[in-house]
């Protein structure tokens, strides 16, 4: 399988661009290109000091590090975030501190989060008046019990 090229532009050259930890990781590290103290229950949007080019029919989604989340409580407010193929603009991330009593400090260069590259649809949306039957129906939200 190739790999898609995805043109990356460095917006704060002190710090490492993204990479893959081991061969076959899916993610690839984001660093934080700033230092910050979040609170419990904190959130922060903070910049990564890079840009990327996607091709046509790519999405990137950033993503929590389970690290993070099991050490700290720290994850994504709005995980996982969608990179847009037509976005130019810096990725940042949305990091929040859902830890009831520890702060958790921040600091320039470390790795808060992970970036996947992935092939996307875009559907037509096609109006009707009834959807066709399935077997499912219309139970959700736990219709099928805990
Ligand atoms: O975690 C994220 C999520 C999004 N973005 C950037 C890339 C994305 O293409 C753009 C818009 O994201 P989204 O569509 O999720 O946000 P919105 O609130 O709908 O903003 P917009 O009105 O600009 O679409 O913001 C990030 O840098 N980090
Ligand atoms: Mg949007």
């Amino acid at each position: 399988m190739s790999e898609p090229e995805v043109l990356i532009q460095r917006l704060d050259p002190g710090l490492p661009l993204p990479r893959y930890a081991h061969q076959g990781d899916a993610g690839a590290d984001l660093h934080a290109a700033e230092d910050a103290e979040l609170a419990p229950g904190e959130r922060a949007v903070i910049r990564t000091g890079v840009a990327i080019a996607l091709p046509e029919g790519y999405a990137a989604f950033v993503h929590p590090r389970s690290g993070l989340a099991a050490r700290h409580g720290v994850t994504l407010v709005n995980a996982p975030g969608t990179v847009d193929a037509g976005y130019r603009g810096e990725i940042k991330v949305t990091l929040i501190n859902t830890d009831a009593k520890e702060p958790f400090l921040l600091r320039r260069g470390d790795r808060m989060a992970q970036l996947v590259v992935q092939r996307v649809e875009r559907a037509v949306f096609r109006e009707v008046g009834e959807l066709p039957e399935s077997v499912r129906g219309t139970g959700g939200h736990g219709s099928t019990g805990r």
